[in-house]
């Protein structure tokens, strides 16, 4: 056969029905035929092979639609197992050696060194009766895709773009490089000029993302502007707080003094939760469409009460929170307040400005330390830890007024002129138990106590706790894909640092010779096929399945042809494995970092 040149535009199909014509008996086994080619129209043979009683057990969950099409797909791809030039025993109890190579006529052929042609009888090798055990298989219910859902890939996408937000210096010069130990820093609401606004007690405050110098990781800033502390004893608070770890509240990290913003700030370092947004924002906000409180007269036109009240019910009606909703507020809320007060602390802020919540309802209590540093500071007579108590009570209150609030979604309605026509709109709207566990909190002549809230939330945390079962089965599945998806990257990593690499070690055609020549033309199977007509063949199920195989390295033979069509290669999976390992070892061996993917081995290490 005369060497021809390359070309693209055949299907590996067609290359291999010429290799069958010119030398099938040489090495070409007798059904392969039909059924060994890597090209699509192979399919056509894939159904004789797959009623055959040898089927793979794999294969036969797929036809009985027990697995889907998701678990390592055959149907998809070219059905390669069903035969070997090599008897399938002897390879499979023989250690793999490199392939040798003959010429004849032109074309190279490939042989497993146990196994010389002239021996080689042309059996048709039985299919795998059992799943190897080592075998990968994307396993689990019926999926549309090998990848995360779109929803949670984009709440990941979205929250670490915001983590990587940068700020534009030319908007901000007046930011500081670096505070302390952390830089980048990135307002995460608008700088105020107004030194009118003064929500901590009488302190302006801002809040910033910033990235850890050493570590990376991003942190939120709570800044109080001009603070200067004069008495450390209210540190003793911040050591307690900085202990308190729960997922319901935001963790305070450290609080230190700097001059960094040319004044003297105090600065509360907390664990920065991108994409939340406080609660204030959430369910209280102008800004959203259709949001008006309803409690806000008009006063421009005096209505009798009546009708006000008529009013108010209508609007509830038509723009209330779903009642397990709010319960699920409570839930974790009181969660929060229950660790809080049960470690002597209170929480002193808890306020929809002050809860932050993310897309997927989870609430956390920003902010918890501050009040008690600030309001230290503030009235430094006053024995704070002493009245832990009397500032529990007070959370309790104000856990009352915010769950009047969210029922009634209205911030005004928990002042003291509407509080009983909020809760006459609450008995109307929601169950009497939200409206008794709202008139336990607001009795403020009582003494109260988180703990007897639970009974009143009784079964309902049945539902959140199935609801969270639910969501954290529906990661961990998603979770199961990305792991299969983590081990093909790394052995495609491999692949691609071996295949076509320029030069390595001085040897400039490393990458086109041997076993990484072998490596090449897999990669070519796998990546590069083509239809008859010559455009692109691209099969997800053919690559994951290839690579799967190869991870594992099972016994199947496959045929791979050089690009100019002049050598045929009949190669195992098992050998393709051990060229690989081979290669990647020698790379690994003169590399001047070894990280992950040289301790990692290929196929059982790291599943
Ligand atoms: N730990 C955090 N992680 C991520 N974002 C946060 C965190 N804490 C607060 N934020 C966000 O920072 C912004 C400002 O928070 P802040 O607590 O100052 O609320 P605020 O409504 O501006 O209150 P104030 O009027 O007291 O300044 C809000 O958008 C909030 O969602």
């Amino acid at each position: 056969m005369d060497w021809m040149p390359h070309n693209h535009s055949r299907s590996l199909s067609s290359r291999l029905d010429l290799a069958r014509a010119t030398h099938a008996s040489e090495f070409v086994p007798r059904v392969i035929s039909s059924s060994a080619s890597a090209s699509p129209n192979f399919l056509s043979s894939f159904s004789s092979v797959s009623s055959s009683p040898s089927l793979h057990p794999l294969t036969k969950k797929l036809e009985d639609g027990e697995l889907s099409s998701h678990v390592t797909p055959e149907s998809t791809s070219p059905p390669l197992t069903t035969t070997s030039p090599i008897l399938h025993e002897k390879l499979a109890n023989s250690p793999v050696l490199p392939a040798y190579q003959e010429n004849v006529g032109g074309t190279t052929y490939f042989y497993p060194y146990q196994a010389p042609a002239e021996n080689c009888q042309p059996t048709e090798t039985p299919l795998n009766t059992s799943l190897p055990t080592e075998y990968n298989v994307y396993t689990g219910k019926p999926e549309p895709s090998f990848f995360l859902t779109e929803d949670i890939r984009n709440d990941i996408l979205n929250r670490n773009m915001l983590s990587l937000l940068q700020p534009d210096p030319q908007q901000y010069p007046d930011l500081p490089q670096e505070v302390d130990s952390y830089h980048e820093l990135f307002p995460l609401e608008p700088i105020s000029n107004n030194t009118m606004h003064k929500p901590h007690m009488g302190y302006q405050a801002s809040m910033y993302k910033a990235t850890h110098v050493k570590t990376g990781i991003h942190y939120c800033l709570r800044r109080i502007h001009g603070f200067r502390l004069s008495n450390a004893k209210c540190m003793a608070f911040v050591e307690l707080w900085k202990k308190l770890s729960h997922s319901n509240i935001v963790q305070l990290r450290e609080v230190f003094t700097t001059k960094a913003f040319g004044d003297n700030s105090m600065l509360f370092v907390y664990d920065y939760h991108p994409g939340s947004e406080t609660l204030l924002n959430k369910h209280f906000s102008p800004d959203q469409s259709g949001y008006c409180d309803p409690f806000i007269n008009d006063t421009s036109t005096p209505r009798p009460y009546s009708y006000q009240k008529n009013n108010l019910l209508r609007h509830t009606q038509h723009n209330k929170l779903p009642e397990p909703l709010i319960w699920n507020y409570i839930i974790q809320l009181t969660a929060a307040l229950r660790i809080i007060h049960s470690s002597a602390l209170a929480c002193r802020s808890l306020d929809p400005t002050k809860i932050i919540i993310n897309s997927r309802n989870r609430l956390r209590l920003s902010c918890l330390g501050t009040m008690d540093v600030v309001l230290h500071e503030s009235n430094s007579t006053i024995n704070h830890m002493a009245l832990v108590q009397h500032y529990q009570q007070e959370d309790l209150t104000a856990l009352g007024k915010l769950v009047l609030a969210l029922a009634c979604k209205s911030t005004m309605a928990v002042q003291r002129e509407n509080i009983s026509t909020a809760l006459d709109i609450v008995s109307r709207t929601y169950s009497p138990d939200l409206r008794n566990l709202i008139m336990y909190l607001l009795a403020s002549q009582q003494r109260r106590s988180v703990t007897d809230l639970m009974p009143m939330i009784g079964a309902r945390f049945y539902t959140q706790l199935d609801n969270l079962h639910n969501h954290i089965e529906n990661l961990d599945h998603e979770l199961s894909k990305e792991v299969q998806n983590g081990r093909l990257f790394r052995l495609m990593t491999k692949l691609a640092t071996i295949t076509e690499r320029p030069d390595f070690n001085m040897e400039n055609t490393w990458s086109e010779t041997g076993d990484r020549y072998m490596l090449k033309l897999f990669r070519d199977y796998v990546f590069h096929q083509v239809t008859e007509e010559g455009h692109p063949w691209l099969d997800m199920a053919h690559i994951v399945q290839c690579l799967n195989k190869l991870d594992v390295g099972v016994p199947e033979k496959i045929c791979l042809m050089s690009r100019d069509e002049q050598s045929i290669l009949v190669v195992s999976y098992s050998e393709l494995k051990h060229c690989l390992e081979q290669s990647f070892s020698e790379l690994a061996n003169s590399s001047a970092i070894h990280h992950d993917l040289t301790v990692v081995g290929i196929g059982g290490d790291d599943k």
